[in-house]
């Protein structure tokens, strides 16, 4: 089955005009008179001239928000239930209502696509319930997400709380991705959903810009699974629900700085999925999904179940352009063909089969088995017609042009002769005359429509004397494409590559899996371990210590990493004694010290089988204190660079390399982190008050010597010292002794009697200091000291 298209033109803003309106819904030749399934815009050459592109279903100004759901996602959810996945996805420019069909207002009536969803997903689950006398029961749980700036971050997660890396995104196979770390809440009611989605709401990145007061910035991907258990039987399928950010032409947004870079990103993100859009539709061997994060996650190329995408308008000429581009992006889309794949049911008590299948199930991410690359229609629909294609002509782009005065009784001269009477979808606009029949959309490129010749201009006001109406739709989408490149800031590919032979391809293919592979591999425990560290500065030690279990499988070998683990682990352990200790000793006077071989074999078993597994336990045991005292060196201290690609390096590295004095270093990133998230500087009399014991031994043990002596010398206060440091100058040192001063007035928890900075992260915290000046101090004093 195809992707199914259906467009929606919004309705006019309050500052447009309805003398602008360009956009409207016409009927295809012997459409039922309740249904328009055309778009019709004029050529921006030629007003008298029109294009028609023709999808399932076209939704007018006058639409709403009820209807648009009963007729086009309602069936879906019947299909849930019976197994298959589902995915929707709004598409369209910024500021055309793409938020507005998904989310909608907070009024009953305004209520999107999604919220309507939840609904009626609810009203079935609690049908299904009933009549089944409660031998079934639904569940429902949701996880979502944004793509921001080409970085994943959970959206039931708080701004201040994400890590600016945002999530890793883990390859699992089959081209489908999961993405770490992203939680899947249950939610049992459509008012527990509400809640979740609102809130999660909150977070998503939206900002004003002159096209839009509240643009969304980010692509949203929501998912919805839903299990349903009858006695063992377990059945799970996935709703997805897509609001991409818009296109943005920075000409008209005025978008400067950040929504630039914003911009940037989302408009490389869909071209990029424009780009693989094109190359299914084009039968290309390469879909090159993976240049973005947004088609990694989409698993283009690999959904299956029934797909919706909702190609939202504006009607007014300033978006002329754009519009245009929309229709010519969803007329590839509508191409892709989409295995409807049932998810089968497991069984819990099954062993083996069952411990697969619920894995398969497990995850939002990657919710779907047995999914099948999309890919155009032609080759799926029957490897026979491969042949056929050989001798079909050059399909013809899939819309049409009117003038104002159209003649009927005559057909193109270049529609192709060959059809297929069985195949329907995607049947192009016809003249009255014409059946169904007698389109072959499945032949590669649909047939152009049959319409009488007078009312073809060929558009030769703007085109070449005796171009045919073949040249003109390929200059269109030349020109539609080139105009994406520009935007997208990218030089290439307006039309498609020549070809390339099949074993060169195939070759360039392969290498360029192997390097995708190993750098994927290493940047995705590079994040593992960022995200560890991050914790660890947090004193989430129990989640740093899954992170760095995370990272382990890519760093196969790494005896530090084990040793950061082991003494983590440590950590965990002592505290756990500790509090049990204090509770039993204030229950029966038991010792902590007995306690804590008992606590210590109950915790973080699988950890404790790694490291054996790896190194002797003897060494282990005598590495663990020096490890505590290791454990945050290899990102902010000494060696840092080395640890980040040797120590962690899939491939061991003999040789320290010190860090190159101009350049920033590898550690530059994860002082920012340090920075971010250290907390602020403290007065040393009353830091064991205002910070936890733990922060305060973190603090305290990260310091190598290098780091020591960086911030003796700033705790001296002494601008004279201060300012020899490298990058500092009187100016600066003076500003920094001023602020560890204001420490010292400010009193109490924030500082008074002797303000300090006793971490790199705290120093870096300091006014004017930040990461750049705290990495040119550690090179600096490298160079003086070690
Ligand atoms: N069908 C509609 N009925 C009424 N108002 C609409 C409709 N569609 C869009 N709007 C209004 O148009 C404006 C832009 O819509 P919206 O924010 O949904 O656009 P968008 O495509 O999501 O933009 P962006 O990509 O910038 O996030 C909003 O004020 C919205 O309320």
């Amino acid at each position: 089955m195809s992707v199914r298209v259906v467009a929606r033109i919004r309705p006019l803003l309050k500052a447009e005009i309805e003398r602008d309106v360009i956009v409207d819904a016409a009927r295809a030749p012997g459409e039922a008179e309740d249904k328009t399934s055309v778009v019709r815009i004029p050529n921006p050459k030629n007003d008298s001239e029109a294009f028609s592109f023709q999808f399932n279903s076209v939704y007018g100004q006058e639409a709403t928000q009820a209807q648009l759901f009963d007729n086009e996602v309602s069936p879906t959810v019947k299909h849930l239930f019976k197994g298959y996945d589902a995915t929707l996805f709004a598409y369209g420019v910024t500021g055309t209502g793409k938020t507005h069909t998904m989310r909608g207002g907070k009024s009953l009536a305004e209520r999107g696509v999604i919220p309507r969803l939840l609904s009626s997903i609810y009203r079935k689950a609690r049908k299904l319930e009933k009549d089944s006398a409660d031998a079934t029961q639904v569940e429902v749980s949701m996880s979502y997400q944004e793509i921001y700036n080409d970085r994943v971050f959970d959206l039931f997660e708080p701004p201040e709380k994400r890590t600016p890396a945002g999530l890793p995104i883990r390859d699992v196979g089959n081209g489908k991705t999961q993405v770490v770390g992203l939680t899947e809440r249950p939610c049992s009611s459509l008012k527990d959903f509400e809640q979740l989605y609102d809130q999660a709401n909150v977070n998503r990145s939206t900002s004003a810009t002159k096209l839009n007061a509240h643009s969304s910035r980010s692509h949203a991907i929501l998912c919805v699974k839903i299990t349903q258990t009858t006695g063992d039987e377990v059945r799970v399928s996935t709703a997805s629900a897509i609001d991409l950010a818009g296109p943005e032409d920075n000409r008209r947004t005025d978008n400067k700085n950040e929504r630039m870079v914003e911009s940037a990103s989302i408009n490389k993100s869909l071209f990029v999925l424009a780009q693989c859009v094109e190359a299914i539709s084009r039968k290309q061997a390469r879909i090159p999904y993976r240049e973005s994060k947004m088609t990694r996650i989409l698993s283009l190329g690999q959904n299956n179940g029934f797909t919706v995408m909702i190609l939202n308008l504006a009607p007014v000429r300033s978006y002329h352009l754009d519009t245009l581009s929309s229709l010519n992006f969803a007329n590839r889309t509508k191409k892709i063909e989409v295995k409807e794949v049932e998810n089968l049911p497991f069984y819990r008590e099954a062993p083996g089969k069952g411990k697969i299948d619920g894995e398969k199930h497990n995850s939002l991410n990657a919710p779907a088995v047995h999914r099948q690359p999309l890919r155009p229609k032609l080759l799926s629909q029957n490897s026979h017609l491969k042949d056929i294609i050989a001798n079909v002509p050059r399909p013809a782009k899939q819309f049409a042009v009117f003038s104002d005065k159209p003649r009927a009784g005559q057909r193109l001269s270049h529609q192709p002769a060959n059809t297929n009477p069985t195949q329907h979808s995607g049947v192009l606009l016809k003249s009255p005359k014409r059946t169904s029949s007698e389109a072959i959309p499945t032949l590669g490129r649909p047939s152009k429509i049959s319409r009488p010749n007078d009312s073809i201009r060929s558009f030769q006001p703007t085109a070449e004397p005796g171009m045919t109406a073949d040249d003109i739709e390929a200059l269109i989408a030349r020109k539609v494409n080139e105009a994406l490149a520009e935007r997208a800031d990218q030089t290439a590919i307006a039309e498609p590559t020549a070809a390339v032979p099949e074993e060169v391809q195939r070759r360039l293919d392969a290498l360029e899996k192997r390097v995708e592979g190993q750098e994927t591999e290493r940047a995705e425990g590079l994040q593992y371990l960022l995200m560890a560290k991050q914790h660890q500065l947090r004193s989430e030690h129990v989640s740093a210590l899954k992170m760095y279990q995370l990272a382990l499988p890519h760093f196969p070998g790494n005896e530090k990493l084990v040793r950061k683990m082991s003494a983590l682990q440590d950590r965990i352990a002592a505290k756990k004694a500790e509090r049990e200790g204090k509770r039993v000793s204030a229950e029966g006077g038991v010792l902590l010290a007995e306690k804590r071989g008992s606590v210590l074999g109950g915790v973080e078993l699988p950890v404790v089988a790694a490291v054996v597994e790896m190194e002797p336990r003897r060494r282990l045991v005598s590495s663990r204190r020096k490890a505590v005292v290791d454990e945050d060196e290899g990102y902010h201290e000494e060696n840092g660079p080395e640890d980040d690609d040797g120590d962690f390096s899939p491939r061991p590295r003999t040789k320290l390399r010190r860090p190159l004095p101009k350049a920033r270093s590898a550690t530059a990133p994860l002082l920012e982190l340090a920075i971010k998230h250290s907390p602020p500087p403290v007065d040393s009399d009353t830091a064991d008050n205002d910070t936890s014991e733990d922060e305060l031994a973190t603090a305290l043990v990260a310091q190598t010597p290098r780091t020591k002596h960086l911030l003796d010398i700033i705790n001296t206060k002494d601008v004279s010292q201060i300012k020899l440091l490298k990058g500092v100058g009187a100016k600066k040192a003076e500003a920094i002794v001023n602020c560890l001063c204001d420490l010292d007035d400010d009193g109490g928890g924030e500082g008074g009697g002797g303000g300090r900075v006793m971490t790199l992260g705290q120093l870096g915290k300091l006014k004017g200091v930040g990461v750049k000046g705290v990495e040119n101090m550690r090179v600096g004093l490298g160079r003086m000291v070690v």
